[in-house]
């Protein structure tokens, strides 16, 4: 099986690459999806939050209710040390998800898998990717996206974008850029021939499915990975 990270930006685009993929019949797994999972009340992730954040990032302030996303947000994005706290909770539980469905795809014998992770360049999970696609747009391009898409006050919109590297650091760790600078019929062209480029062989797929042959093959991607260098590493910040 074939696993490819898609990441980018906030607002550079992602989920819309995302529509264009799934109407290929192509798996993704939405890692936005799975936080909002994992911070579920009966998830222990939830627990921990409020251990530390308290019960003002929950809706009414009241313990049993959902999140109260925008408030965790006005908290996390502006202040980094926050940030890895919330990180240090719900990553490892977002892995875990990641992991679980991997293998029922692996299981199916699915010849290809995307995870739309949009930290994958500052966790660890770009390792077990065989190839990383980033979607970008300029930083303007980003803001006004947010703005419209989210109601975000400016202030608001820029702590979400200075809150993630710098787009064009991770356009330098890609092995595919969308450039989504343009109208969206143009993302979804540029999208389908990324897609036609790495879909994989079928003999090479057909032979991944025997365990033997993965556990190679797994060691060639996390070996590849390795000597491409580390893409935390390539930042100027550490975020
Ligand atoms: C703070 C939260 C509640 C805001 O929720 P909201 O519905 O407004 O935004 P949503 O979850 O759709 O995220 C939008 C985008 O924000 C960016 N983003 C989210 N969390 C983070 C983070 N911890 N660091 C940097 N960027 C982030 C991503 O680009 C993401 O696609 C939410 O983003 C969250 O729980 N974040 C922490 C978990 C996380 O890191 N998620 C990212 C994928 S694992
Ligand atoms: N080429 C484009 N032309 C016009 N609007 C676009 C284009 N690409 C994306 N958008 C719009 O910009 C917004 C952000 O796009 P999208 O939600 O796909 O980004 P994302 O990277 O998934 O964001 P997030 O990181 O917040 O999940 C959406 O409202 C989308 O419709």
């Amino acid at each position: 099986m074939k696993v490819v990270g898609l990441t980018g930006g906030i607002a550079s685009g992602k989920s819309t690459v995302v529509s264009t993929v799934l109407t290929l019949g192509i798996p993704v797994i939405d890692c936005d999806k799975l936080a909002r999972l994992v911070v579920e009340p009966s998830h222990p992730a939830y627990k921990k939050l409020v251990d530390h954040f308290g019960t003002e990032i929950l809706q009414n302030q009241q313990w049993g209710q959902p999140l109260d996303r925008y408030k965790f947000g006005t908290i996390i994005f502006p202040d980094a040390a926050q940030r890895r706290v919330a990180n240090s909770i719900i990553h490892p539980a977002v892995r875990d998800e990641i992991l679980k469905r991997l293998f029922k795809y692996w299981i199916k014998g699915t010849a290809l898998v995307i995870i739309d992770v949009p930290l994958l360049l500052e966790g660890e999970l770009w390792r077990i990717v065989s190839d990383v696609i980033v979607v970008y747009c300029p930083p303007d391009v980003q803001l006004a996206r947010i703005k419209d898409r989210d109601g975000l006050s400016e202030s608001d919109a820029l702590a979400r974008i200075n809150a993630q590297r710098p787009l064009i650091e991770k356009v330098d760790y890609a092995d595919h850029v969308i450039y989504n600078t343009s109208d969206l019929e143009t993302l979804r062209i540029s999208t389908l021939k990324v897609m036609d480029t790495i879909k994989p062989n079928p003999f090479w797929t057909y032979l991944a499915y025997f365990p033997p042959f993965t556990i190679l093959m797994a060691t060639w991607v996390v070996l590849r990975r390795h000597f491409k260098g580390d893409p935390r590493k390539m930042a100027s910040k550490n975020k």
